[in-house]
């Protein structure tokens, strides 16, 4: 049959080389706009395969020339893999690489860089000019286009690390050399204006080195240098770490939350104006601009998408202008477009002189090309490092190849996880396999998976960790006048505003913050509605049914001390994420959190009481004085004020929703109790329980306000009942009550506040 030829130009970044039947031939051509040289491969192929496919065209766009670089590689590739199975069902899959009649690689051999190939004794790539991987002309979801970002230069830092060990304790081990290890010695490096990706495996230990590389966590073993120097704290300001879940308030929007991390952040020495300037900066490069007033969102409210919370999240490390930034799966649950945008971002970070490190899980083979380097990780050990480029090649030179379409990570990924089904796999695993003298995959009768990590941890080792290794000891050249930032100097904190400003800034985010709860239509119609009901319940009551009236003012101390306590409970645990993100860059001191959290928190907290009690007061035909009636709500605002303080300690001690509620309902129940109305007989080794009671003290205090009962000669007619005599003993006023109170509401905050440098304490 007369072989039609057809030519497909491909995308540099992805070449497709096929062995055996298919043909390949190079070409080059020169990309309009850019004067960029592109190796492009002309991929000849038998036309029974574009028949056996039904003669569909495998380039969707291809307008003009510049569009010819918007083929889907995984589509074509799918097409052409797909009918080569059509025309060729005799491959042996499981065979031994030199028996294969075919196989398959994406790489690009025209980036394959020279050394590489040195070292795997290849034939060099007479291509050399591969295009940077390029994204410009992906599909954009919305009209905005991302830019150059503008960002001022920075001290660049070069990274490396060699062997780097991490190991943590299991259960009932005591000897520091025991433990489980995680990381088995990594070593590898990344320069300023790279991107540097951290694949592999769910578990492989990917955020556990980007913790330690980030200097979050500490290691057990190796050296990890900035520009040839140790990790100091100074360093601290010069890294950006974006986490895997997004830690950010959800009710803030896009705007405020740049703002606020700008007028935190962002040096004294610049002006509010120029600091709002910036976020727009941000917010234009970051195409966050059109939903710049849309809150965030989260779990229980409507927000922004998933793309624009990560881009968002981005945002608020960029406006430091960090030298270093770590990502931790920034892409994931996003769709492709969104995660190529994403990755674009990184790009153009990279390009401003930055040193990017990222964490990835499974990207497309057009995402996969956009990184400069690549770390492959398999249960802690390196399975490769290198260029992201050249993996496919290193992979394909020690024997191991996709023998069917496969998206580049995803061949790796599989590699990592010792799946070898559908790949090709060298003899020495081959033989492993074949005298059954190792473990087998049946199913799949392909080598085991420990095999196959054992195989290429091996290889790794042999081909390319001595070289890597060598290549760290080249010293890191930065320029005099930078030199200094990284000398181990004292670690002055710089925070970008003063302590006062902290405080107001703070304030006003809280309120933004948390306005949504307090005036929820749902808090508000819970209070009136139990103000209601318990109007209706004490209708019209007088003095002549002490007893009553008794239980209604037990039951107000009750009320408005359990209710303000168990909104305090969620306070620190809802915000431990980002305190603990927030505290561990020093964006603020605690003292300022603190106080500002109180003074947002506290007045809100005031607002219900009042409106509760004028429906309460009337209804129930308690004293009819103004005197007493604000007295009581002067009393009420001050059992708010403790329960809300022993809230927040119980909070600030657990931060763990879970443990607070509950221990904070053993609290609710033993105050209730020791109140002094149920029980009036307390035995004297438990009535000391009583003093602590915001309960009770509310309680004593209603009680004086409505019956006079000053001491317990008082003949106004309280004397009568047990209930008010009992509470009516001491002979003080009711100075007691208010001391007792008011010393309760500075002694919680102060526990609660101390509580939370402890967990500073910790986190360090
Ligand atoms: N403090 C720790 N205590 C016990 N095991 C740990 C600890 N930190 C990490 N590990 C274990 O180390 C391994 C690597 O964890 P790591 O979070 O780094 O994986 P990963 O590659 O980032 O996974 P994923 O992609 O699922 O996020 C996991 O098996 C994890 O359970």
């Amino acid at each position: 049959m007369e072989e039609e030829k057809r030519e497909l130009t491909l995308s540099s970044d992805a070449t497709f080389m096929a062995h055996g039947k298919f043909g390949c031939t190079r070409s080059h051509i020169s990309r309009t706009g850019e004067n960029k040289n592109v190796a492009a491969h002309s991929l000849s192929f038998d036309k029974r395969a574009d028949n056996s496919r039904g003669g569909g065209t495998v380039i969707r766009k291809a307008k003009s020339l510049s569009d010819q670089f918007l083929i889907n590689i995984d589509g074509l590739i799918n097409n052409v893999a797909g009918s080569y199975h059509q025309m060729d069902s005799n491959v042996k899959i499981g065979s031994s690489s030199k028996e294969l009649r075919y196989s398959l690689s994406f790489t690009s051999p025209a980036s394959l860089s020279r050394e590489l190939s040195e070292v795997l004794k290849l034939p060099s790539p007479k291509c050399n000019e591969a295009g940077a991987s390029d994204v410009s002309e992906e599909e954009e979801s919305d009209s905005c286009k991302l830019t150059r970002m503008h960002m001022e230069p920075s001290l660049p830092i070069h990274l490396k690390f060699e062997d780097v060990k991490y190991k943590v304790p299991e259960k009932g081990e005591r000897s520091p050399e025991e433990g489980k290890h995680i990381l088995h010695g990594i070593t590898g490096s990344v320069r300023p204006g790279e991107i540097l990706a951290l694949m592999g495996p769910s578990g492989g230990g990917k955020t556990t080195l980007l913790n330690i590389l980030s200097g979050r966590t500490k290691f057990n073993g190796g050296s990890i240098t900035y520009n040839d120097k140790p990790y100091t704290k100074s360093l601290k300001q010069r890294i950006g770490y974006v986490t895997q879940d997004d830690v950010v308030f959800p009710h803030l929007t896009v705007k405020e939350t740049l703002t606020y991390v700008a007028l935190l952040r962002l040096s004294k020495d610049l002006s509010i104006a120029q600091k709002k300037e910036r976020v727009m900066n941000v917010l234009s490069e970051l195409c966050l601009e059109r939903c710049q007033d849309t809150a965030i969102g989260g779990k229980f409210i409507r927000g922004v998408s998933g793309g624009e919370r990560k881009r968002v999240c981005i945002g608020t490390e960029i406006l430091l202008n960090p030298s270093l930034l770590f990502l931790d799966e920034p892409t994931s649950g996003l769709d492709s477009t969104t995660a190529s945008r994403i990755v674009q971002i990184l790009q153009n970070i990279a390009k401003e002189g930055k040193t990017v490190v990222t964490t990835i899980h499974q990207p497309s083979s057009k995402l996969f090309n956009m990184f400069d380097k690549l770390i492959l990780l398999g249960k802690g050990s390196t399975l490769y490092f290198g260029k992201a480029s050249d993996a496919m090649m290193y992979f394909s030179s020690i024997g191991c190849s996709p023998l069917i379409a496969m998206n580049p990570a995803e061949f790796l990924i599989d590699l990592a996880n010792g799946n070898m089904f559908d790949k090709s796999f060298p003899s020495e695993l081959e033989d492993k396999f074949q005298c059954g003298i190792r473990r087998l995959n049946i199913k799949n009768d392909t080598p085991s998976p420990i095999d196959v990590h054992e195989f290429l941890v091996k290889a790794y080792e042999i081909r390319l960790a001595e070289r890597e290794k060598a290549m760290l000891l080249e010293p890191v050249t930065i320029r005099g006048d930078q030199s200094g930032m990284m000398q181990g100097r004292p670690v002055v904190r710089d925070f970008g505003a003063t302590w006062s400003q902290q405080f107001c800034i703070l304030f006003m985010r809280g309120i933004r913050e948390r306005r949504h709860e307090y005036f929820s239509c749902l808090r508000v119609t819970q209070v009136i509605s139990i103000a209601i009901i318990v109007g209706l319940l004490w209708w019209n009551s007088d003095s002549s049914s002490l007893h009553d009236q008794a239980g209604l003012l037990f039951f107000l101390s009750v009320f408005w001390g359990f209710y303000p306590l168990f909104t305090a409970v969620f306070m620190f645990p809802q915000e431990r994420a980002m305190l603990v993100k927030e505290r561990s860059i020093d964006m603020y001191k605690l003292s300022a959190y603190f106080l500002a959290k109180n003074t947002s928190d506290v007045p809100m907290e005031l607002l219900m009481p009042p409106v509760f009690m004028l429906i309460v007061y009337f209804m129930v035909g308690l004293k009819l004085q103004f005197s007493a009636f604000s007295v009581t709500v002067l009393t009420i605002f001050l059992s708010v004020l403790a329960a809300h303080g022993l809230g927040q300690t119980i909070s600030a001690a657990f931060l763990d929703v879970k443990k607070a509620t509950t221990l904070a309902s053993i609290v609710v129940m033993t105050f209730m109790l020791t109140g002094g109305f149920f029980s009036q007989k307390v035995p004297r080794f438990m009535s000391w329980i009583r003093y602590l009671s915001f309960n009770y003290h509310t309680y004593r205090l209603l009680l004086k306000i409505q019956y006079g009962c000053v001491d317990s000669t008082s003949a106004s007619g309280c004397s009568e009942s047990h209930l008010v005599k009992n509470n009516s003993e001491t002979k003080f006023g009711r100075e007691l009550e208010v001391v007792a109170m008011i010393i309760m509401i500075f002694a919680y905050r102060l526990i609660a506040y101390l509580c939370l440098r402890r967990m500073e304490i910790r986190t360090n």
